[in-house]
């Protein structure tokens, strides 16, 4: 049967999943499994259907389906950046775009904006680091002169498919309304960016220090300006909020990007390049690398988007602080192990010269 515009062998089970789409954590790899691998389609549709998006904007219900189903064969089956990925970041910017600070700030417009640049922000990806793609002076590379490459990729290729009458989703969305959204997700798209991180954040900070919030505790957000900026910090949020999710959850997207930065590690070393950093499957210590990613990265982020729409994201914040004790943990055990190892070898080692003389 077809609900949610997906096939599916467990209608019960999906109806059920379906459930917790509003729920910070809900559990996209078994979205995966019940939508025999169309979580993008089936939670985009749903979100769609349930912000009354389909209405607001005269969407053809098959034609978003059509879109959707071609938007989400266009991601490429890598460990990582997959259509789940872009499921997950769906999911995660709608449940942020329900933060009670921020009840009624955007316009519906706004809000397509925002779900369709989730949908859209890692189409087509390689797999692989714009460093990469630059350092071997790809295709893409060429064609965005070494800028965002990867970013303007997927926006192109999204934007692309939308010249397809049977796949256009905004036939009906007046001109000017169209122009300032695609304005909108050109420059969401481009924020996730991980090179625009530390401008984002330094941006997103100085919001929280000029706050003005109504007596409801609701955000005013002025200028366009404003606005934008937060809807990129959003979406910026929502692509790094595995370690804000449940820890089984969170370490399965863990394995997935380092299995996925180790590829690239092992094409660079085929290659006779220098691997990047944390892509030497050999050398890498995964529990360091990811509290060194919360802490320099993921939690500076969180604690001021948490300052934004206090209190809304605390328990975010809290699930994000007891998962960085857990791998801090994991590293510290690994630690003991190795030093234990050690010891033992050169233990080993020194009583077997002893034997030997
Ligand atoms: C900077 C420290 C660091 C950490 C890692 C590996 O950890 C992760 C890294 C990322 C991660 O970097 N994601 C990402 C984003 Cl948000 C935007 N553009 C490119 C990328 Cl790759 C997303 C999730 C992770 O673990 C669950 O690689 N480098
Ligand atoms: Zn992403």
């Amino acid at each position: 049967s077809y609900p949610f515009g997906v096939k599916t062998s467990k209608p019960d089970e999906l109806d059920n999943l379906m459930k917790d789409l509003d729920v910070w954590g809900l559990n996209l790899f078994l979205m995966d499994e019940l939508t025999e691998h169309r979580p993008l389609t089936a939670v985009a549709y749903a979100i769609f259907k349930q912000r009354d998006l389909i209405n607001i904007f005269q969407i053809c219900p098959s034609t978003l389906l059509n879109y959707l189903s071609e938007l989400e064969n266009h991601y490429q089956s890598v460990p990582y950046h997959n259509k789940i990925h872009a499921a997950d970041v769906t999911q995660s910017i709608h449940v942020l775009l329900n933060s009670k600070a921020l009840e009624s700030v955007f316009t519906d417009a706004e809000i397509l904006a925002a779900i369709f640049s989730a949908a859209i922000h890692d189409v087509d990806h390689p797999g692989l680091t714009n460093q990469y793609l630059i350092n071997t002076a790809s295709e893409l590379a060429v064609m965005y002169n070494d800028d965002s490459v990867l970013e303007n990729h997927h926006l192109a290729v999204a934007f692309k498919l939308l010249q397809k009458d049977t796949l256009n989703i905004f036939h009906n969305v007046p001109r000017n309304q169209l122009r300032s959204i695609r304005n909108i997700v050109i420059d969401m798209v481009r924020a996730t960016d991980m090179s625009k991180h530390m401008s984002l954040l330094a941006e997103l900070k100085t919001m929280v220090e000029t706050k003005k919030v109504a007596g409801s505790g609701i955000i005013e957000l002025d200028s366009y300006q404003d606005r934008i900026r937060v809807l990129k910090n959003m979406l910026h949020c929502a692509d790094l909020s595995n370690p804000t999710k449940p820890l089984e959850i969170y370490r399965n997207w863990t394995e997935r990007v380092m299995n996925e930065l180790f590829m690239q590690g092992d094409r660079e070393s085929s290659q006779g390049l220098e691997i990047s950093a944390m892509c030497d499957r050999h050398k890498a210590c995964i529990e360091k690398t990811q509290v060194g990613f919360i802490d320099f990265i993921v939690h500076p982020l969180w604690e001021s988007w948490s300052d934004l729409v206090y209190p809304d994201a605390q328990d975010i914040l809290d699930t994000l602080e007891k998962n960085r004790e857990w791998y801090c943990s994991q590293a510290d055990k690994k630690q003991t192990v190795d030093k234990n190892n050690n010891e033992k070898a050169q233990m080993s080692g020194s009583t077997s010269s002893a034997l030997k003389k």
